[in-house]
């Protein structure tokens, strides 16, 4: 559905996206994830034909979106991460309003924007104006605007920031809503657990360039020797970091009062003698284990490595 090669866009002398590729399937919820300036809006304003790229291609459904953007604007429904709303307008005429710049009016219109606002949970918000609306209702009503013209992609600017729990989980159900319909989303965020339990794939972007992709059991498990081993020790945590540190496979130790966390590049069979070897050395270990991953320890980890190798 969405294929992106080689694109690159440079502000003046700073290089924002650094030779991304990307590739997502139809019908995948797609999670872009990365720290502050990682170039998430960048890449979505290109493929939403906003911004012009320096060099790199974008084809959406088959279609060229550097060469031909009005057949993408019809492919496409872009919710940018900050957005302006028409206060003096109600919640339906604002929708409607929109569908007329796609030409779509009249009873027809009508229909659709109450749907919409159905799928949004909005519908007894329908005649409130706009600038009474709470801003996890505004952002939801912002969604339902970028689908007045049935777009086959999404491409979603962080649609939860800002929001309360409860509104960020309505977000969730509602792009959950929108798979079950075959919509195929681009979804940027910080809140990356609840990314990792909406998500069919996430990528991870950092310094404009897409450092990993799959979905979050996959990277992990290519990623193995990033599932962080943590160990609790009674007493001595001296003495079992500078263990910790004479072991090969072992690196980024981190200390937190007697909770030891590092990540560990190794099997079970592995996993197994290093518990041995910490007893044999005496270290009293209290807990031992490799935790589980998340999409938020992979993420502190990969770009981590990266501010390191750059300090190197
Ligand atoms: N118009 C612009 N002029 C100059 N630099 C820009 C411009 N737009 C973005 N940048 C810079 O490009 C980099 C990428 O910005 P971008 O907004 O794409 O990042 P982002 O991943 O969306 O970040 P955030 O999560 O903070 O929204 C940042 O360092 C940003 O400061």
């Amino acid at each position: 559905m969405l294929t992106i090669k080689n694109l690159y866009k440079s502000y003046g002398k700073f290089l924002a996206l650094d030779n991304l590729n990307l590739e997502i399937k139809r019908g995948e919820i797609f999670g872009f994830v990365g720290p502050n300036g990682a170039g998430k809006t960048t890449t979505m304003r290109i493929v939403s034909g906003l911004l012009k790229a320096d060099s790199g291609e974008v084809y959406v459904d088959g279609v060229n979106a550097m060469r031909d953007t009005k057949a993408l604007k019809e492919k496409i429904g872009y919710m940018p991460d900050f957005f302006g709303v028409y206060d003096n307008l109600k919640a339906i005429e604002y929708l409607e309003f929109y569908a007329s710049i796609y030409k779509i009016v009249g009873s027809d219109a009508r229909q659709i924007c109450l749907d919409l606002l159905e799928l949004v949970n909005l519908s007894d918000k329908a005649n409130t104006y706009v600038d009474s609306l709470s801003r996890g209702m505004k952002q939801r009503l912002c969604l339902a605007r970028c689908l007045v013209h049935n777009p086959e992609l999404l491409i979603l600017d962080e649609p939860a920031s800002g929001m309360d729990p409860r509104a960020r989980y309505e977000m969730k159900e509602i792009l959950k809503n929108l798979k079950e319909l075959g919509k195929t989303i681009i979804v940027s965020s910080h809140i990356l657990p609840e990314l990792a339990e909406v998500c069919s794939k996430v990528g991870i972007i950092d310094k404009g360039r897409l450092m990993v992709s799959g979905t979050v059991d996959e990277i992990m498990y290519n990623m193995n020797h990033m599932t962080p081993l943590k160990i609790k020790v009674l007493r001595d945590t001296e003495k079992a970091v500078k263990f910790l540190k004479e072991q090969p496979n072992i690196d980024h130790i981190k200390v937190s009062d007697s909770l030891i966390t590092a990540n560990f590049n190794g099997g079970e069979d592995d996993t197994v003698e290093m518990l041995q070897k910490l007893i044999k050395n005496e270290i009293p270990v209290l807990s031992f284990g490799q935790e589980a991953g998340n999409l938020e320890t992979l993420f502190i980890q990969i770009t981590d490595n990266e501010v390191e190798k750059g300090a190197k």
